[in-house]
């Protein structure tokens, strides 16, 4: 935690086509060590070491980490010369998916490169110095065994029909979102840029991201926020690769599946109520397929302005939507305590809000989906399903075991 009250500086410049770093991608600029990434596209923003980090738990998690960010931007001497959203000081958030249990943390890098349209800056905090270095590829972690982890894909089943059984006896639940883990261990360290690296390669329309070891590569953009714009998409309902189908035909059946369009549409207004409140106009359109190599979602897109009398910032309303009923379920307060009991699993970070913030307020923040906790040898996966009255776990098994393979093949791609 960053307790002393003298002022940080916080240095933006651009980097120019000359400079080493502005031709390499972004993850290639990573130097080893805890990563932090947030990357679609090849735009997006890098970081290393930790000129201020703070810690949280608990429900108020969303509004003591705002509070600690608006007190220390306003502590910071910046001198920005790009100005875009993602210049100046930035901090990198992961937060627990549960009140309890779960960490979240905000990290602000020491020195930071983003890129946004063709531009390339480098923001430095505090005086840290950024040789202009490329630094080698990271190694492979060698052979990769995986386990089951606290929730087996046995119980994972176990747990669906169960709570299939009782949303068709009426509970008062109409839609849950279950998930499980399975942990991979490496024979080496693992880097955290070896998954990194492959997970934007493979998986270039998510964004790649990595903050406090949390890795992954998610689809799902839980809230952005641009000075007063606003936009978000909701994912729910899934189809995934079977041989002898194209992916026309895959989208047409998802779109056809009337268990995945109620599934979705839970997800998309449970999303639209909570955002209201904070907008002076909000449109809702989809849903729309959205196909990735793994997976294809349904996928609603909304945009917004806020309404200025609301005056909530990022992580307030970042706080205020989380968890959708992409991550959580219908009613909300049912649903996560259907997941306690059935799941029996500590999600931790996963299914939380991950993303970023500037010192302006702008900042984007996705669901940690498709992702794992890296601890040294041990790589903990995690994978779920929206689970409605006319599910088949069966199908839901196989439709986590394909959430999971971004991270299994990053781990291992040839195996
Ligand atoms: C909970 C996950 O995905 C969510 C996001 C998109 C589609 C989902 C589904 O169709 O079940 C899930 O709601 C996960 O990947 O672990």
């Amino acid at each position: 935690m960053a307790t002393s009250s003298r002022l940080l500086t916080a240095r933006t410049r651009r980097l120019d086509p000359g400079d080493p770093r502005h031709a390499a991608r972004l993850v290639e600029l990573l130097p080893g060590g805890p990563a932090l990434s947030w990357v679609r596209d090849g735009d997006g923003l890098v970081g290393w070491g930790e000129a201020a980090r703070f810690d949280a738990a608990g429900p108020n998690r969303f509004a003591e980490a705002d509070e600690w960010w608006q007190r220390l931007t306003q502590r910071f001497e910046v001198d920005d010369e790009v100005g875009l959203p993602g210049c100046g000081p930035v901090a990198f958030g992961s937060l627990a998916f549960a009140d309890h249990p779960g960490g979240s943390a905000l990290v602000v890098p020491e020195v930071l490169i983003g890129q946004r349209d063709g531009v390339r800056w480098i923001t430095t905090i505090g005086g840290a110095t950024a040789d202009p270095v490329l630094p080698a590829a990271p190694r492979s972690p060698g052979a990769v065994a995986f386990r089951e982890g606290s929730a087996p894909a046995a119980h994972y089943r176990e747990a669906v029909a169960e709570a299939v059984d009782r949303m068709r006896g009426g509970a008062e639940v109409a839609k849950v979102v279950l998930a499980h883990d399975l942990i991979a261990e490496t024979a080496q360290p693992l880097d955290q840029r070896y998954l990194l690296r492959d997970l934007a390669a493979r998986y270039p329309s998510c964004w790649t991201f990595a903050v406090d070891g949390l890795v992954g590569a998610t689809p799902e953009l839980l809230l952005e926020r641009t000075g007063s714009e606003i936009r978000s998409q909701v994912l729910a309902g899934t189809a995934w690769p079977r041989p002898g189908r194209t992916t026309e035909e895959l989208a047409a059946e998802l779109r056809a599946s009337e268990k995945d369009r109620h599934e979705h549409d839970y997800a998309a207004e449970s999303l639209a109520r909570r955002l209201r409140p904070f907008c002076a106009e909000l449109a809702v359109r989809g849903p729309e397929v959205l196909a990735l190599r793994n997976v294809l979602h349904l996928a609603t897109d909304l945009a917004g302005r806020l309404d200025e009398r609301a005056g909530a910032s990022l992580l307030r309303m970042v706080g205020a939507v989380h968890p959708t009923a992409a991550v959580g379920g219908t009613p909300t307060d049912a649903a996560v305590r259907l997941i306690d009991e059935l799941e029996r699993m500590d999600r931790d970070r996963y299914a939380g809000p991950v993303g970023w913030l500037d010192g302006r307020g702008n900042g984007q923040f996705g669901v940690a989906l498709r992702c794992a906790q890296v601890r040294d040898r041990e790589v903990r996966l995690f994978a779920g399903c929206g689970i409605v009255a006319d599910s088949d776990p069966d199908l839901e098994v196989a439709e986590a075991q394909a959430k999971l393979r971004p991270i299994r093949e990053a781990l291992a791609p040839e195996g």
